[in-house]
């Protein structure tokens, strides 16, 4: 057996020339093959044997995910700064306009910045990159990579991920500000800004019952979304603001807002160019979120003929290939947006209002008021007297006066929105009695002419000039109450 084996000697020079081949090759190799493509080859293989023999596995979560906003993203955006611990060796922090400066400051994830969790016994290591887009008008691509070991993939994946979107869902809850979101058509995103608007449902000027009905609807649409499943339908729901100017749709939404504790997307529907832009905006809104979009008598060229003028426009490349060329606007179509409605885009997304305000319910389309298209319609008419109560108590921190009464009965005869009350009020918030009479002269204002006002005015300077006993000051009251009389009739 010894025998069959090669001799020293021969192992030697074999080893020799297959040395001096290697060496052949290399040089030519070097002198042919050019060094950048020399370390593109070697980097490829040193990544596939790397690959094979590593033991851990990377998770990359882009911001954006198909034509939408990446949630998994969000929620690890919402997650980790609050896992920052000591081994990190860096973090953004910063202030918002809602922030106290006297308490710490916000945090947020830097770019390359490595930060590590412990989840169950798996050690987990996070890492924020940023990608430069190649077109100038898009914003930098955002990814997380988040790093475990091969043997512990599949817990991340059904642990892990869902334990981050709910807690992700409970800091946001709980997050002492909101956002609003105006589109920016430049760089095709949704810009927010700190949302910070005092209404609520007990600022608002409103009847009681109706206040009371808008609240339970919101309560069971948070707790059903079960039965949204159950019954086959987007967990959506739809208000229609309807009413005058002034009489506070944008503040009940801003109630709505604070009072579900749900960022505001504010879409200026008249800049949507088209459907297909539209559908690219609403896909990247968030859950539990609010779309508002006021006006919408003046928002869509809600015409059908626009939209059959536009059939040969099918296909959403034709359509942005049409702008592109032409620079023609096709707008919003009444079709496209009963599409985002109750059409197939609408189950994009979960947990969401969509409120629409108008001034003219009469102008709108009859197709948009089918039932079913929008799930609630509220009426949101002129100030009543327990609206204006409701004013006096805010705007005057007072619940009752003499001169309420008076007010009342004007109230109830001319037609009066609730912002031209607060106005008034507002005026000298701080002397409620000189308020409220300066109310009582605008609703005249409203109603009759300025000489009957002029003269109840004088009596009520009169009595703040004098400041005459009770007597006289109870006296001066009834003469107001029997001036009303004479006005009113
Ligand atoms: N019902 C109300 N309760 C409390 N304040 C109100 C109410 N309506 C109006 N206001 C006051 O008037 C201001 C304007 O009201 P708001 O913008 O909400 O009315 P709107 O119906 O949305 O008007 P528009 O149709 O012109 O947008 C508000 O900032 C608020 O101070």
């Amino acid at each position: 057996m010894l025998k069959e084996l090669p001799s020293l000697s021969t192992l030697l020079s074999a080893y020799a020339s297959i040395s001096a081949m290697a060496m052949l090759i290399r040089t030519i190799l070097n002198k042919m093959v050019p060094e950048r493509m020399r370390n593109y080859i070697a980097s490829k293989v040193y990544d596939l044997t790397a690959a094979y023999f590593s033991s851990e596995f990377t998770f990359v979560i882009e911001d954006r995910w198909y034509a939408g906003d990446n949630q998994m993203f969000r929620a690890a955006e919402v997650y980790l700064p609050t896992i920052i611990g000591p081994t990190s060796d860096s973090i953004l922090v910063g202030f918002d306009e809602s922030s106290d400066p006297m308490e710490p400051p916000k945090r947020g994830i830097p770019v390359d910045c490595k930060i590590t969790d412990d989840f169950q016994g798996m050690h987990l290591e996070w890492t924020l990159s940023s990608i430069e887009t190649k077109k100038i008008y898009l914003p930098n691509k955002r990814l997380f990579n988040l790093t475990c070991k091969k043997s512990e993939r599949e817990r991340v994946e059904q642990r892990y991920f869902p334990y981050i979107n709910k807690t992700a869902q409970a800091i946001l809850s709980k997050s002492e500000s909101l956002s609003i979101y105006t589109y920016n058509q430049d760089d095709s995103t949704w810009e927010p800004t700190v949302f910070k608007h005092p209404a609520t449902f007990e600022t608002l000027a409103m009847e009681p019952e109706l206040k009371e009905f808008i609240m339970k609807d919101l309560d069971s649409f948070v707790e059903r979304k079960e039965f949204f499943e159950s019954v086959g339908r987007a967990w959506k729901r739809g208000y229609l603001l309807y009413g005058p100017p002034g009489t506070g749709k944008s503040s009940l939404v801003a109630a709505i807002a604070n009072y579900m504790r749900y960022n505001v997307y504010d879409l200026q529907f008249q800049s949507v160019r088209s459907d297909s832009e539209l559908r690219r905006i609403l896909t990247s809104t968030t859950n539990r979120s609010i779309l508002i979009i006021e006006d919408i008598d003046c928002s869509t060229k809600a015409s059908h003929d626009q939209t059959k003028g536009r059939e040969n426009c099918e296909d959403e490349e034709d359509e942005d290939e049409l702008i592109r060329h032409t620079g023609a606007d096709p707008g919003v179509t009444l079709s496209g947006l009963l599409n985002f409605i109750d059409g197939l885009w609408s189950s994009c997304g979960n947990e969401r209002i969509i409120i629409f305000t108008t001034n003219h319910k009469e102008k709108l389309d009859p197709a948009l008021l089918r039932p079913g298209r929008m799930d609630v319609h509220i009426h949101m008419g002129y100030c009543t007297p327990a609206g204006f109560r409701k004013l006096a108590a805010s705007y005057l921190g007072i619940k009752d006066d003499k001169l309420f009464g008076c007010i009342d009965d004007l109230i109830e005869s001319i037609q009066v929105t609730p912002a031209e009350v607060a106005q008034q009020l507002m005026m000298i918030s701080d002397e409620p009695r000189l308020a409220l009479q300066g109310l009582i002269k605008f609703l005249n204002s409203k109603d009759t002419g300025e000489v009957a006002v002029e003269e109840m005015m004088k009596s009520f300077k009169e009595e703040e000039e004098t400041e005459e006993k009770k007597v006289e000051r109870q006296n001066s009251e009834l003469a107001v109450s029997e001036t009303r009389c004479i006005y009113l009739t």
